[in-house]
């Protein structure tokens, strides 16, 4: 990655908000793309800078057998997604989903993580699975998403493989990802040309400020006339179809470079408090609205069958009182699960007592709990019973 190219759908680049948050970056990206590169790449620049800014890294993809960065959260640590494979009899692709699904059951405790760190870090990076369609399209990535994007300023990077994208169908199928997921999550967008070391991005900075350009470039690849000449089918398609993206190009704002990428993401900052924050709000007024609505309903139907109940049996509705006396205390149990491993400073003199009490508190806790933080033991538990998702 000689140089990373930046498209973002901010227009702005002041921080804004009394306190300052950190903003999420989710990077999404097509299997190898670069995602995870991209992310060590990112971390060691943030590191770089002067005063230095670590970031707080979770690794959700449970099938990567190496990251080159050291993950604050990983979910390795939590889900052996061979395991989840085997007990589920499922597929390497199921069985990432899985995992994920079960990981997200606990997401409370992991935002929980995450905003215990708030005041002290400027950036959450968040590395999503290979496959992109296993966290842009199930439930648990909308799940995850929702819960980071409701509680931080975040981000969507992404990570698109330049060489891959030289094609212009390719190109215009990417694109058409990177819009649907706009529209999915409505969040501040960074388009990230990855690996133009390789392959340099210009030809799409072209073809996205000039539509006549990507149509020409369309006209001159092969497969896109027919025997007779006449444009073909896909080549009408992707015609129109580049139209349709124009309006998202219209929004996108270019840079070079990680100090620049930075830059869009701290502009995407303020189009999160502008646009996507009170949107959020008004649609949780709106279900609040909605849940009050239906209890009110349920609630009357509920005190009119009561009254024509007690009518017709006079005697048993003196005795339908409600005695204050007899109500048990309920107790929800006390979740302490968590181990923020960050707090500690791992990387220094910590002594043999206090990594063996940190080894003999994870094999307590066991699995399902959310480990910070990385000298845990990965997979201590093999033979792990998951309850069934649902
Ligand atoms: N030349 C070049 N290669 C890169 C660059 N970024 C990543 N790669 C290579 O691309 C391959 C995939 O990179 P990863 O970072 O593993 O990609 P990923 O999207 O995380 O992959 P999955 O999560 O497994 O889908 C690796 O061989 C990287 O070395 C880059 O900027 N330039």
């Amino acid at each position: 990655m000689e140089a990373e190219q930046a498209a973002s759908t901010s227009s702005s680049s002041a921080p804004t908000g009394d306190k300052k948050k950190p903003v999420t970056i989710i990077t999404i990206g097509m299997a190898g793309a670069g995602k995870s590169t991209f992310v060590q790449r990112l971390n060691s620049y943030l590191h770089s800078l002067e005063p230095s800014s670590p970031p707080y890294i979770l690794n959700l993809d449970p099938a990567v057998t190496y990251v080159p960065y050291e993950p604050n959260i990983d979910i390795r640590d939590t889900v052996n997604y061979q395991e989840v494979m085997k007990q589920y009899n499922l597929g390497p692709n199921g069985g990432i989903l899985t995992a994920l699904n079960l990981f997200t059951t606990k997401f409370d405790q992991v935002l929980n993580l995450v905003e215990q760190r708030a005041e002290s870090v400027d950036y959450v990076i968040l590395d999503t699975p290979g496959q992109i369609e296993i966290f842009t399209w199930s439930a648990s990535g909308a799940i995850i998403t929702d819960a980071i994007a409701s509680s931080l300023p975040t981000v969507v990077a992404y990570i698109i493989d330049t060489p891959r994208t030289t094609a212009p169908a390719t190109f215009m199928s990417n694109m058409l990802y990177a819009c649907s997921i706009l529209y999915k999550t409505k969040l501040p967008f960074i388009l990230v040309f990855n690996k133009t070391d390789v392959q340099p991005h210009d030809f799409a900075v072209e073809w996205m400020n000039d539509f006549e350009e990507f149509q020409a470039a369309l006209a001159s690849h092969s497969g896109s006339t027919d025997a007779e000449g006449e444009p073909t089918y896909m080549n009408s398609l992707m015609n129109s179809m580049s139209l349709v993206l124009d309006e998202f190009y219209k929004n996108l704002k270019a840079g070079a470079g990680f100090k620049e990428f930075i830059e869009a993401v701290e502009a995407s900052r303020e189009e999160y408090q502008n646009e996507y924050l009170p949107e959020l709000e008004r649609a949780k007024a709106q279900r609040e609205k909605t849940l009050q609505e239906a209890k009110q309903d349920s609630m009357n139907r509920f005190m009119k069958d009561l009254a024509i109940d007690r009518e017709k049996n006079p005697g048993s509705a003196l005795e339908d009182r409600w005695d204050p006396e007899e109500e048990e205390e309920y107790d929800d149990g006390d979740d302490l699960d968590i181990i923020d491993r960050c707090e500690l400073d791992v990387s220094s003199n910590v002594d043999f007592v206090l990594r063996n009490y940190l080894a003999s508190l994870a094999e307590e806790t066991g699995p399902g709990q959310y480990i910070d933080v990385t000298r845990a033991r990965r997979h201590d538990a093999e033979n792990i019973n998951w309850p069934r998702p649902g």
